[in-house]
């Protein structure tokens, strides 16, 4: 191996496609899974350059000639380069998080920051805001230890904190939708960050632009850019726009891993357009309609003679929760989805939204939905509709000529959504 990362376990990395976007070079993920296998590995050191990550931050110090002071400050290494055979330490996720920061224009002076866990990216970030001047580092867990002057999350929100950061796993995929913190009782927020990438934006993140916090981030920006300062390390040189190249590979990620979902009025070419438009993205295409009847078994006019639209719409909401967790899909969405609030929250935690806009002249009359019953059932589902599609949507993509006419027209659109 040359260049590569090392830790127990690497399944969902993305390190790989950040260094190989970045560089050109081969990238391999080596999985050790125990410490002796780490620890033989360190000792072979046939590597030119590797990334370390959990849990082997801390043990790789031992194997360093030289270890750079920040580093052995915060008590953690995740980039070792090889020197003629010996090993030389350096910690770029400080770096990474100082990038996230700065490029979301997070002022740290003078202000009480709340660092939630307390394990290895807790020291990282804590230096990153005493460096840019935090007045007050407070470190919340959920077993806080008051020797420590650690606090709990209810103290937590009466601590006056004006910057939060979480460090722990908490929201992170499979398990989304958890969150300890009540950001909505915290009404002096600046800035919420999240380490966690995945997803896109984790209840934590969720909550805090719903409480109007001016900044709620991921750490997927983090990622890259410990990732680009990493190659720096490892080739010996700086890159003449390392932000430029960092805002570059977030993008295309993001432009890989999320999902994208078309929402719009019945019969208004979701599924069709959907379809096209996934085998252009080298996206999954998934028909939520199809999910749903996959999952009852009845078709949806049965459903809806069975149930009545609140049946159908808690199946609805149950297989988009599922499916809207998941990545790197094309979902096509019932015209209703804009009904239920959380099913827009759970599409925006991992994706964005296409709305798809056919004239209302060209809608179809009846053909297995319920709702789409008569002219007038869709003039007057449509003129109540339309504002919610308007408000959920990303972008609005037409729909009155051809279908690759729409398929281009969404491909525009995503360039423009991902170009930052
Ligand atoms: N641009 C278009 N040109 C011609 N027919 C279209 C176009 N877009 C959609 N359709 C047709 O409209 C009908 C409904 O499309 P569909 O994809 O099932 O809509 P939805 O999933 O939004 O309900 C289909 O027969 C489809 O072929
Ligand atoms: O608009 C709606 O309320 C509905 C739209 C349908 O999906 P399409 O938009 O794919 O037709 C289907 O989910 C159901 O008949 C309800
Ligand atoms: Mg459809």
């Amino acid at each position: 191996m040359e260049y590569g990362l090392i830790g127990s376990k690497l399944g969902h990395s993305y390190s790989k496609i950040i260094h190989e976007m970045l560089c050109g070079y081969r990238y391999d993920l080596c999985p050790l899974p125990t410490e002796e296998e780490a620890r033989a590995f360190l000792i072979r050191r046939q590597f030119k350059a590797i990334n370390v990550t959990i849990p082997y931050k801390r043990l790789v110090m031992e194997y360093c000639t030289y270890i750079d002071p920040r580093a052995k400050a915060i008590g953690a290494v995740n980039t070792v380069v090889n020197k003629n055979g010996l090993l030389y330490g350096y910690n770029t996720d400080h770096l990474g998080f100082a990038h996230l920061c700065d490029a979301h224009g997070v002022d740290f002076a003078g202000r009480t920051v709340l660092i939630l866990g307390t394990g290895g990216t807790h020291n990282t970030t804590s230096a990153v805001a005493r460096d840019k001047g935090a007045a007050r580092v407070l470190t919340v867990s959920r077993t806080p230890d008051a020797a420590k002057g650690q606090l709990s999350y209810e103290e937590a929100v009466a601590s006056g904190a004006q910057i939060v950061i979480n460090t722990t796993p908490a929201g992170m995929y499979p398990n989304v939708g958890v969150c300890s913190l009540d950001v909505a009782k915290m009404p002096g927020l600046e800035a919420v960050l999240d380490v966690v990438y995945n997803p896109d934006k984790t209840e934590l993140i969720l909550r805090a632009e719903e409480a109007g916090v001016p900044v709620a981030v991921g750490g997927l920006e983090m990622l890259v850019a410990q990732a680009v300062y990493a190659a720096e390390s490892f080739l010996s040189r700086k890159f003449d726009d390392a932000a430029g190249e960092i805002g570059r590979i977030t993008a295309a990620l993001r432009r890989d891993m999320l999902n994208v979902a078309l929402i719009g009025m019945p019969s208004s070419g979701k599924s069709t357009v959907g379809r096209a438009l996934a085998e252009k993205l080298g996206k999954k295409f998934i028909d939520l309609d199809e999910e749903i009847v996959k999952a009852d078994g009845r078709s949806i006019p049965d459903i809806f003679a069975a149930e009545g639209e609140d049946g159908f719409r808690a199946k609805e909401s149950a297989q988009t929760v599922r499916f809207a967790k998941e990545g790197r899909q094309l979902l096509s969405c019932g015209g209703g989805i804009i009904k239920r609030g959380g099913n827009l929250r759970a599409l925006h935690q991992n994706g964005v939204l296409l709305f798809l806009d056919r004239p209302l002249d060209a809608l179809t009359v009846g053909g297995g939905r319920p709702l789409s019953s008569s002219t007038e059932a869709l003039k007057k589902m449509e003129a109540e509709r339309r504002p919610l599609y308007l408000a959920a949507a990303d972008a609005v993509i037409p729909n009155s000529g051809t279908v690759e006419d729409a398929v281009a027209a969404a491909m525009e659109a995503l360039d423009e959504i991902f170009s930052h």
